[in-house]
Order: C-alpha cells, then sequence, then structure tokens
C-alpha cells in the first residue's frame, strides 16, 4: 500500500500572486472545476479579507458538487486585537468554506520587522487566531511562514510557532521555504527534527527562487511531509511557487507515493494547458511532463533509438502524465525522423532508395537557407507526399502582380492581380485587402474557390515575420511563418526569400495547398458560377 500525499492546491491564491496573472472570479470558478476532476484534495480559493473578486468566488463555489475541500486564506489576527473582531478573520468564516489557512509568522526576525511586535504577542496572534477559526468546526492550515529562516535563526521559537497552532486546533502545520532560498539537504534535516517535536501531520510550501521548489518539496516528502501545496505550473510570488505539474509525477511514478489515481494523473497535461489558457500565459515549451517538447526528439540519432524502443530516450511513457512524443525535423535529423514523420502520416517512403537521403539533404540545405520545418508541419508533409509520389496538383502559378496605393483621403490599400493554371484552365482574379499578404490571399482563393469550394473553411489565424541575418539590414533573408485554421484542425506553413512578398507567398500557397489535400474536385462539380466571382478565363 503506497502512502497517500494530500494535495493542496494554491493555484488561485499563491498562483495569482505571480507577475501578470490575474484571475477573474468566473476564471477561478472554471479552474477549480478542473482541479477538482485532477483529484487535488484542496483548492485554495483565494483571500476574502482581501477583494470582493474572491469573496465572489466562495460564494459562487459553493454552489458546485466539489470532492475537493475548499479553503480560504488569511493571516494571523492583527497585533494588539482580538481574534473575534479581526475583520479578516470574520470575512474567512463569513465565506462558508470548510476550510482555512492561516500564515502566522514563524521566524523572530519578522515578528520584530515586519510585525512589529513581540515574540509573545506574535504567538498570542497565532493562537487566539486558530483557536477562534476551530471553535466554529472549521478545518484549519497553518501555513508556518519563514519557518525553515526562522528555524535555522532561532529553532525554539519556530517550533513554538508550531505548537501553539498545535494546541489551538490546526489540523496541518505547513512549513514553508517563503523566500525559497534553502536546499534540498536543509529542508530534509530540518522536516526530520521537525517530526520528532510535533505529532500533527506536516505539509511543505516552497518557492522557486533557487529553482529548488520541486526538489525541495520532494526531500521534505521522503523526511515524512504529508501535505505538498503548489500551483499548477509553478505560477506564484517572485519566481513561483513548487510545480504540482512536476510533483506528481515525481512523487507518484517515481517514489511510489500516491496522490492521484492513475487515470487523474493522465489528466495533468490537459490541465496544465487549460490553466495556461485560462490564465493567458505561455506554456514554455520545454516544461518537464507537459510541456509540448518534453516528449519531443529531434536528434536523429534520438529518433533512430526511439523508433526501435521509446525508453532509449523517454523517462517515463508520455501517455502516463496524458502527454504524446513527437518528432521533429530540422537540421539535425537522420532518415529515422523522416521515416518516423512518414509512417505517422501512413506514407510509403522507401529507406532504402536514394531519394529518401536526398529529402534529407534537401530539408538540411532548407533549413541552412533559414527554413525552420520543426516550426512547419504542413509544408513538411506537403515535401515528404511530394516525395512519396502522393501529392495531387492543385495549382501552378503563372504570375502574380501587386499594387500599394496610399492616396492623401484614403489609408493604404493593396491590390493583388494573380493569374493561375487550375486543371488546364487559366484563371485571372484581382482582389483587395488589407495589406499585400491578405490582397494575395483574397486573390488566389476568389481563383481556386470554384475548383474547391471548401477553401472557403479556411483561414490564416496567424502571420509572424522574422529577419535571418540582420547584418544584411533591408537585403536581409527573411522567413514567413503562417497558421491556419479550419473548424477542426490549425497547420503551420513556412516561406523563405530575400522577399517578405515572396516568403509570405510561399507559406501562402503551401498553407492552401496543405487544407486541399485530397479534397479535389472537378470544375464540373463546381457550386459557384464563376460570373459571380468576377473570374475571367484567358
Ligand atoms: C507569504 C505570503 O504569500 S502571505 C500572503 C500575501 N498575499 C497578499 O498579501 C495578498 C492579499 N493581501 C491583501 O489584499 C492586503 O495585503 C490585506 C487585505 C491582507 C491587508 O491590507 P492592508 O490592511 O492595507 O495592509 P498591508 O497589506 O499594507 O500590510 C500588511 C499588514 O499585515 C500585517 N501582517 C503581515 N503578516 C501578518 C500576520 N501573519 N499576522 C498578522 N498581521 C500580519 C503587517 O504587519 C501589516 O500591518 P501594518 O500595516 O500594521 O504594518
Ligand atoms: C504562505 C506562503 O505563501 C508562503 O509562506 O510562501
Amino acid at each position: 500500500m503506497s502512502t497517500i500525499i494530500s494535495v493542496f492546491d494554491t493555484t488561485l491564491r499563491d498562483g495569482t500572486q505571480g507577475e501578470g496573472i490575474s484571475l477573474s472570479a468566473e476564471d477561478k470558478i472554471k479552474i477549480a472545476l478542473k482541479l477538482d476532476t485532477l483529484g487535488v484534495h484542496y483548492i485554495e480559493g483565494g483571500n476574502p479579507g482581501s477583494n470582493s473578486k474572491d469573496i465572489e468566488f466562495f460564494q459562487r463555489v459553493k454552489q458546485l458538487k466539489l470532492q475537493a475541500k475548499i479553503t480560504a486564506f488569511g493571516s494571523t489576527r492583527r497585533k494588539g486585537a482580538i481574534a473575534e473582531s479581526d475583520a479578516n478573520l470574520n470575512r474567512i468564516i463569513e465565506s462558508g468554506v470548510q476550510a482555512a489557512t492561516l500564515v502566522g509568522k514563524a521566524w523572530d526576525f519578522h515578528v520584530h520587522t515586519a510585525l512589529q511586535t513581540t515574540l509573545e504577542e506574535n504567538l498570542a496572534m497565532i493562537y487566539d487566531s486558530f483557536r477562534y477559526l476551530s471553535s466554529k468546526g472549521m478545518e484549519t492550515i497553518y501555513d508556518a511562514e519563514h519557518f525553515f529562516d526562522g528555524y535555522k535563526n532561532n529553532s525554539e521559537y519556530a517550533i513554538a510557532a508550531l505548537k501553539k497552532a498545535e494546541e489551538a486546533g490546526a489540523a496541518w502545520v505547513v512549513l514553508c521555504d517563503t523566500n525559497g532560498g534553502t536546499l534540498p539537504g536543509e529542508i530534509h534535516e530540518i522536516v526530520s527534527r521537525v517530526r520528532e517535536q510535533i505529532s500533527t501531520p506536516i505539509g511543505i510550501h516552497t518557492h522557486n527562487d533557487c529553482e529548488l521548489a520541486v526538489a525541495n518539496t520532494l526531500a521534505a516528502v521522503q523526511a515524512g511531509a504529508r501535505q505538498i501545496q503548489g500551483t499548477i505550473n509553478g505560477y506564484g510570488e517572485r519566481c513561483g511557487n513548487a510545480n504540482l505539474c512536476s510533483i506528481l509525477p515525481n512523487l507518484q511514478l517515481k517514489l511510489g507515493y500516491s496522490c492521484v489515481t492513475d487515470d487523474q494523473l493522465k489528466l495533468l497535461t490537459g490541465t496544465a494547458r487549460y490553466v495556461s489558457e485560462i490564465a493567458n500565459v505561455n506554456m514554455p515549451v520545454n516544461q518537464p511532463y507537459v510541456g509540448n517538447a518534453a516528449f519531443a526528439h529531434k536528434g536523429g540519432i534520438h529518433v533512430s533509438a526511439i523508433l526501435k524502443d521509446s525508453k532509449t530516450y523517454e523517462h517515463i511513457q508520455p501517455e502516463l502524465v496524458g502527454n504524446k512524443q513527437r518528432v521533429l525535423v530540422s537540421e539535425l535529423a537522420g532518415q529515422s525522423n523522416l521515416l518516423f514523420k512518414a509512417q505517422e502520416l501512413n506514407l510509403n517512403l522507401n529507406m532504402e532508395n536514394t531519394e529518401t537521403r536526398a529529402m534529407i539533404d534537401r530539408i538540411k540545405e532548407l533549413e541552412h537557407q533559414g527554413y525552420q520545418f520543426e516550426g512547419a508541419d504542413a509544408s513538411l508533409e506537403l515535401m515528404l507526399r511530394e516525395a512519396s509520389g502522393d501529392l495531387e496538383e492543385i495549382f501552378t502559378l503563372e504570375s502574380f502582380k501587386l499594387l500599394v496605393e496610399k492616396t492623401k483621403d484614403r489609408s493604404v490599400v493593396s491590390e493583388a492581380i494573380v493569374k493561375v493554371k487550375v486543371h488546364g484552365e487559366t484563371v485571372y482574379t484581382a482582389a483587395e485587402g488589407n495589406g499585400p499578404v491578405n490582397a494575395l490571399d483574397n486573390a488566389l482563393r476568389k481563383a481556386l474557390y470554384q475548383f474547391y469550394p471548401q477553401i472557403d473553411d479556411m483561414h490564416l489565424s496567424d502571420y509572424k515575420v522574422r529577419v535571418i541575418n540582420e547584418k544584411d539590414a533591408t537585403a536581409a533573408k527573411v522567413r514567413v511563418l503562417i497558421e491556419s485554421t479550419d473548424f477542426s484542425n490549425s497547420w503551420n506553413t513556412v516561406g523563405v526569400s530575400e522577399n517578405v512578398i515572396e516568403a509570405s507567398w510561399q507559406a501562402l500557397v503551401d498553407s492552401i495547398r496543405y487544407a486541399l489535400i485530397g479534397k479535389t474536385r472537378s470544375p464540373q462539380s463546381a457550386e459557384a458560377p464563376r460570373e459571380r466571382l468576377g473570374l475571367v478565363n484567358h
């Protein structure tokens, strides 16, 4: 039977103390539902004594039937006051939650400097506050702020602070590495010593200022802590909190503790991405376990080995945390990368013949010129389909012209004239756009619509230009990356040239070719009358 670890999520409280993170009451509700499905045991919703958004959250969350306990956060009573009249403590009680977390000082230096009171008064503040909330039938959790710094400075006082909370009914005493400056060995030693003196279950709350929050949490658990506090994606004050997305799989898959069920652990990647979407913060691609690149293989030697057995370059099966294996194709690719991609696409690429080697050489040469296929899967797929003879011709370009006009009384208008050949027929169209690329896109679609009406379902969703060799100033090459979407998919294409219009054209054409793979319609069955579209035959 594996040891159960209580998972306390503070994304909605400490997470929102991270720079750039702000969650509405509605956002918090959505995240709480997701956390509940993930199986965390406590969800710290916020600080009802702080703002009305958090008060709204606590009112609304009561209507939901969650498995997790919702906890409200606050601090011990103000110095020189009585707990029963403390506005923040009363707000916690009024919020109607089952559990409360109170932060209280455990470092004598903080008592003198931040609170500017006596050591005795701080102990009384802890005792009174816990006694008051416990008397209201609440489960109380003591976040012993700066516990490790306090213990190193005055261990007797730090332990006395824990004992006061224990005496007053705290269900958990949580040792906080508030400044994030403690090292794993120290954490292990101090937690072990505390266990000898305190019978209340111990929790751990660490910050990531030395990039050790996860390691420190693991060290604490190995020394006997049984509650872990942390946030999704490690959001939190300064450098962040301990990242539950790393802690949960480390504890469960590596150390044999039980945090959530195996099925819930598979929801981890989805939860991390969902929370980052709601928080509007891009997830680092290389985030362990849940990042997009956590199981992405780029080096040819790696890919060659994972094709034989994934274990060669993967420390766990990505599916255990809901992630998946990916293979990137770049100038570091070998034939194995292409073989993997071809298998993924169900393409018959013959590794024995010289064409595959030629294809790798061509990809490497294009990457050298500035193309980047790892961010342009659709352009790569088109190349692979072409090489395996599995690509129908959508159209061929005869010519295009662009006109950009700025007049005194009008804003800038771009016009594109496109001449293409489709199924042997020459089509000539003109269209305006709010920029040259948009005008080209519009004119090309107009030309193709009668043959491929499905083209209406897709649109460009992102357009990025990057100068590749800055030194050459305006003569530099540019790389254009286009993201396109239809109702259910999105895909990326790339173009490179010294001319931004040409680079955009390449990426645009790839985007449209990709969208129309396997969707050719005969001209006879086209639905839209050519006249309506203003098409001219040549
Ligand atoms: C380690 C942590 O992450 S603790 C959590 C930190 N999170 C937050 O601060 C976010 C929410 N905070 C808030 O909304 C506000 O700070 C409030 C509502 C709590 C308090 O606001 P204010 O009354 O305006 O006080 P302010 O924030 O300026 O200062 C904090 C006060 O709390 C006191 N205080 C700090 N810690 C404690 C404690 N553990 N117990 C009692 N009082 C405390 C400070 O001494 C200071 O009092 P002072 O003004 O007499 O010096
Ligand atoms: C309580 C808390 O957030 C800390 O001590 O870091």
